[in-house]
């Protein structure tokens, strides 16, 4: 199994942001997305899932292989945390792995209301979702915002131990070092010129 980009363009409000991307990423590797605030990550990982349409260029990996973690945790506040990720397991048709209390630092506030958990434990019940639903091909945006120091590397064990070791691939826009070993994409040679337009994309704001 691996990701193959090639000759990628990705829009925000109809206009170019970045490209001409390509890259391939083996089973079992990462690769880091590094440039400016503004440059496209955000955008191009949006692209990479399927959750927006290419200008043109292809994305290829397993069919239902993909999951997209943004910013946004997705989290409901009215259930538990084990009630999250059991609704989560359901969605995908599979079981609730015992494990993944542990592996997110989550089994002391399993029966938590998810809505008064503090930033950083929302972040990592947020991830736990990724340990859940078991896909393969991760696209993770900033995946360790509100993360102190040891949950950074809480999920970073997470990623080598139980993602990579068992032949997954994570694209994953990060201003944080992880920690893991990983190939980096510097996207500024992609950038497209400037925009005098300045359409909007109101879907995604
Ligand atoms: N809804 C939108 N409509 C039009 N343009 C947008 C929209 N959202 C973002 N943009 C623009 O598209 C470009 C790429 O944004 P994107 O969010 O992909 O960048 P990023 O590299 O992820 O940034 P950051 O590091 O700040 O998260 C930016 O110039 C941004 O201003």
């Amino acid at each position: 199994m691996k990701l193959t980009v090639t000759n990628l363009t990705v829009a925000r409000g109809g206009a170019p942001v970045l490209l001409g991307v390509s890259f391939v990423v083996n089973a079992g590797s990462a690769l880091v997305l590094r440039g400016p605030n503004g440059i496209g990550k955000t955008t191009l990982l949006r692209t990479l899932a399927g959750l927006q349409p290419a200008l043109s260029g292809t994305v290829n990996f397993p069919e239902d292989a993909g999951a997209y973690a943004s910013h946004a945790d997705g989290i409901k506040s009215q259930l538990t945390v084990t009630e999250n990720l059991a609704f989560w397991a359901d969605v995908h048709g599979t079981k609730l792995p015992d494990t993944v209390f542990g592996a997110f630092e989550l089994d002391d506030l399993r029966t938590r209301l998810a809505g008064t958990l503090s930033a950083g434990q929302k972040r990592r019940l947020g991830l736990a979702r990724l340990g859940v639903i078991s896909r393969k091909v991760l696209f993770l945006d900033e995946p360790t915002v509100s993360l102190d120091g040891f949950s950074v590397k809480m999920f970073a064990n997470w990623l080598r131990d139980a993602h990579f070791a068992r032949g997954g691939i994570a694209v994953i826009a990060s201003h944080v070092d992880l920690g893991i070993e990983a190939a980096e994409l510097e996207l500024i040679p992609f950038k497209a010129a400037a925009d005098a337009g300045g359409g909007s994309d109101e879907v995604f704001l």
